[in-house]
Formats: structure tokens, sequence, C-alpha cells
């Protein structure tokens, strides 16, 4: 990993690049509005019992039709901590003791006219039922990497979990849910270009993490 001093506008600190691409400027940034999103990561025990996230299926609004973790908009007086706790349980029912992972800043173009800055938390553990909502489908998926040869939970008796479903997500999910499944802290930014269709694209992106 290289040390950066070219730490994207709106990011702030010292941090260690981890992932970095695309060749677009850097969009400007007005106003930014707060957001949480949340992730339940049982971690692996064994070959046999391996990890799994918790993710939903988002079935409306705001990128209706992929899969995120469980969140949504920061409310006046609200701190996030408080507002992820909320959107937890209005959106999939349970309650779990979260802790702050990383924060993002997303800027996109054509879209929304602020910045989007996502707080995001991770819990090992829950309480409560999981329930589908009007806005979420919980689903878990594995967090071993589909092409290991640890043996199908199928095997086991278990419940087979599908890998986690980046095809499907936000396309800077990919880097940086590793860094959440590690408990690594981390920053970043992305700046998005939305299609006629509606499709966010990425034109440019930094991610990165604390010196060890
Ligand atoms: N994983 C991921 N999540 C993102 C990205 N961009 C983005 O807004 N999100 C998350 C942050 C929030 O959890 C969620 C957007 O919030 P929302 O529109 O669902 O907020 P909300 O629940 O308060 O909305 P609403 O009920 O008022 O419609 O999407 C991204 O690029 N990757």
């Amino acid at each position: 990993m290289a040390a950066t001093s070219n730490l994207p506008p709106g990011l702030e600190g010292n941090y260690l690049e981890t992932s970095t691409g695309g060749d677009a400027a850097w969009l400007p940034i007005s106003v930014k509005k707060w957001y949480t999103n949340a992730f339940i990561v049982h971690e692996a025990v064994d070959p046999t019992t391996p990890g799994k996230i918790l993710l939903g299926y988002k079935k409306r609004g705001f990128g209706a039709h992929l899969y995120n973790g469980f969140g949504g908009k920061v409310e006046p007086g609200e701190t996030p901590a408080q507002a992820a706790a909320r959107e937890l349980k209005e959106e999939c029912g349970v309650e779990a003791p979260l802790q702050h992972c990383g924060s993002l800043l997303f800027v996109s173009q054509s879209g929304p006219e602020w910045a989007f800055q996502i707080e995001v938390y991770r819990a090992d553990e829950y309480t409560g039922a999981l329930i589908e909502t009007d806005e979420m489908r919980p689903q878990w998926f594995s967090t071993t990497p589909a092409s290991t040869d640890a043996p199908a939970p199928a095997d086991q008796g278990e419940e087979e979990l599908l890998p986690i479903p980046y095809d499907t997500m936000w396309p800077d999910d990919v880097y940086w849910i590793p860094l959440l499944l590690s408990k690594t802290p981390f920053i970043g930014r992305a700046d998005f270009e939305i299609d006629a269709t509606g499709k966010y694209s990425m034109k440019r992106w930094w991610f990165g993490v604390p010196p060890s």
C-alpha cells in the first residue's frame, strides 16, 4: 500500500491508499447530507461453518433492486449512530451493538445536488427476529470467496449461501466491503455519473485505511 498525500477533496487525515481509479476531475461539493449503512457479520468459526454477512435487497426508492446494508438518512437531532440503530430496526426488525467502521463520501454528476456522507457500521451479533419489510428483504451471503476449496455448507447439512453479490450492489462496494469484513477501518470517496436509464457508474474513486 502506498502512503498518500493525494487524498481526494472532502477527505482528511493520515491514510494509506488501498485502491484508486478513474481519471475524471473530482466533482465539486456544495452541500453534504449524512446517511448510515449497517451490516451484521458472523465470523467464520471453522471450514464447515463459514462466515456470513447480512444484506438487504432494496425493494423501492434510492438504490432499488440492489443489495446493501441497512440504512438511510440521519434525521435532525440524531447522531449517525442513533440513525444507524433506528434504520436497522426499521428495515429488518433487529437490534445490534453497532460499531463505526468506515466513512464514505459519494458525489454524483446530474444526480442529487448534495454529496452523500455515509457512516458505515458493523456488528457481529444481533437480537430480535429478522423480518422482511416494505423496504428491504434480508438475506445472508457467504463471506468465503467463491474460489476457495472449502467444503460447501450444503455438504454439511447447512443452508447453502451464495457469495456476496457484488454485481447487484453499488459499484464502489467491492472496494470497501472486504475492509469491513476484516475489521479494518476505512475511508473513501467515489464520484458517479448517471446515465439516461438512471444507472450510476463510477468516474473516479479512492479508498484508504489508517497506517498500521
Ligand atoms: N453500499 C452503498 N450504499 C450506498 C451507496 N450510496 C448510497 O446512498 N448508499 C446507501 C446509504 C443509505 O444507506 C442508502 C440511501 O438512503 P435511503 O435513500 O434509503 O434513505 P432513507 O431510508 O432515509 O430513505 P427514505 O426511506 O426516506 O426513502 O443507500 C453506495 O455507493 N454504496
